[in-house]
């Protein structure tokens, strides 16, 4: 229970269908731990919300918009629904009509809405068995799943039993599904796999939302404005989460750079032995700060540091060790697996055999997301800070320009940036190094 309050904190809004609000007559707030509540969001095709529920009652004695409940309806449904309407709209609750899918609203078109006319970037999808079971058979619209699994029996396969009716073949899976107790209950926790992205279906399937080709599945979860000293300006800090379990991506942006060409842009992977200890074994702290000094001489600039930080190390309070590794330290492998592949580079094998030797790839990130968040920041073009073409690649047709990042070798990274060089083709450094 408090884990679930502890969840409705962390989204704009929280979402139900009508059936669970007629048999629980819920309040949706988060009570149990301290933080903000979610908007509450009923999808509700034939308007059976009662005026008498806790949920209206408190739409029609909210001052603000937060607990102002949204009813999601199609424009179908018996004649005296649009009393119903009336009556609800008295009470302060907002009605949005959504076009129907089956019969019920779209749940495509419901999220856009709630994103578009309530500015809500996050929603918790809590019940009942049908919707989630709805959402479950569309994980395209699903980044976190989260399932409690508790010792008693109760009969039924719960929302489950909807999607045991598939082909083997389509039934939804959980790549890495992790798990962790608490108290008597096991929590499971992972992202469900979405066909189409893996290229396992034409174009056809893709949804479009905002004109773009696929759902933005990257969301912004916080911000604030904060002065920065090694740039000597005030700074926006947005906070995004991606469809990647556990990543995050901090942007910190310098000025005005909404519908900006050629935006200074540095995007930088989590290098904790390098950015914070100063290590010399790589590039990355001098590339970063060497980054942060261009963005203090330029009117406006963004960088994008791509963390591992987990987010469901945000349930810690819950007594919970949450084993996540998918941010972008060590090339995606994570700090642990960085130091493992730094002893066998002690015995001889270079930065990429390192990897190979430990069953991991060479470099395991990707970059759409960054791509995403430049794209919700509004920017036109940018001028990409890197050394790295599969960067250069990813962010394309954003990166029309792109500068090298001088690093100067030393003795401890000589052998690191020629292997860079020579095997994944970091050409920009090639001036900077002794043939
Ligand atoms: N696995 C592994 N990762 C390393 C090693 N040295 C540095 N890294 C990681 O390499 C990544 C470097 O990130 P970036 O500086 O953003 O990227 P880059 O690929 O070097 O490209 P540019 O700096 O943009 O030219 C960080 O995640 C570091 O933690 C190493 O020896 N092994």
């Amino acid at each position: 229970m408090v884990m679930t309050h502890q969840f409705r904190t962390m989204h704009d809004a929280i979402l139900i269908g009508v059936g669970t609000l007629l048999s629980d007559d819920p309040q949706l707030t988060a009570r149990l731990v301290p933080g903000p509540s979610p908007q509450p969001v009923v999808l509700d095709s034939n308007l059976r919300t009662p005026l008498t529920s806790a949920l209206v009652r408190s739409s029609s004695e909210s001052t603000g918009m937060s607990q102002r409940l949204t009813l999601l309806t199609t424009s179908n449904g018996p004649k005296d629904k649009w009393e119903r309407a009336k009556a609800l709209d008295q009470r302060g609750v907002f009605i949005l009509e959504v076009p129907a899918a089956d019969g019920r609203v779209s749940l495509e078109d419901a999220l856009c809405r709630v994103k578009e006319d309530l500015g809500c970037h996050s929603v918790m999808v809590e019940g009942g068995m049908t919707v989630i079971a709805s959402f479950l058979a569309r994980p395209e619209l699903v980044s976190n799943l989260v399932v409690t699994v508790s010792p008693k029996f109760l009969g039924g396969y719960g929302p489950s039993a909807e999607l045991l009716k598939g082909e083997p073949q389509s039934l939804l899976s959980i790549p890495k599904m992790q798990s962790c107790p608490v108290g008597d209950d096991i929590v499971l926790y992972g992202s469900p796999s979405v066909p189409y992205l893996n290229g396992n279906s034409g174009d056809a399937h893709k949804p479009k939302v905002n004109g773009h080709s696929h759902l933005m599945q990257t969301q912004l979860s916080s911000s604030c404005r904060m002065w920065v000293e090694a740039i000597e300006s005030e700074c926006d800090l947005k906070v995004y989460n991606t469809p990647k379990q556990g990543q995050e991506i901090v942007a910190l942006i310098k000025g005005d750079v909404f519908g900006g060409e050629h935006v200074p842009v540095r995007v930088h992977s989590e290098c904790f032995t390098g950015d914070v200890l100063g290590s010399k074994r790589c590039d990355c702290g001098p590339q970063l700060r060497g980054f942060l000094d261009i963005l203090q001489q330029e009117s406006a600039g963004i960088l994008l540091y791509i963390r591992g930080a987990s987010v469901l190390a945000r349930i810690a309070w819950a007594d919970m060790y949450l084993d996540v590794r998918e941010g972008d330290e060590g090339r995606g492998i994570g700090l642990v697996e960085k130091i493992r592949a730094y002893e066998l580079q002690e015995k001889g094998l270079d930065t990429i055999d390192a990897n190979l030797s430990l069953g991991h790839a060479a470099d395991l990130r990707t970059f759409e997301s960054s791509k995403e968040v430049l794209q919700q920041l509004g920017v036109q073009s940018i001028k990409l800070y890197t050394n790295n073409p599969e960067k250069v690649e990813a962010l394309r047709p954003l990166a029309r320009e792109v500068r090298p990042l001088k690093t100067v070798p030393n003795k401890h990274n000589v052998t690191y940036l020629q292997t860079k060089r020579d095997r994944l083709n970091h050409k920009t450094i090639l001036s900077e190094l002794p043939i």
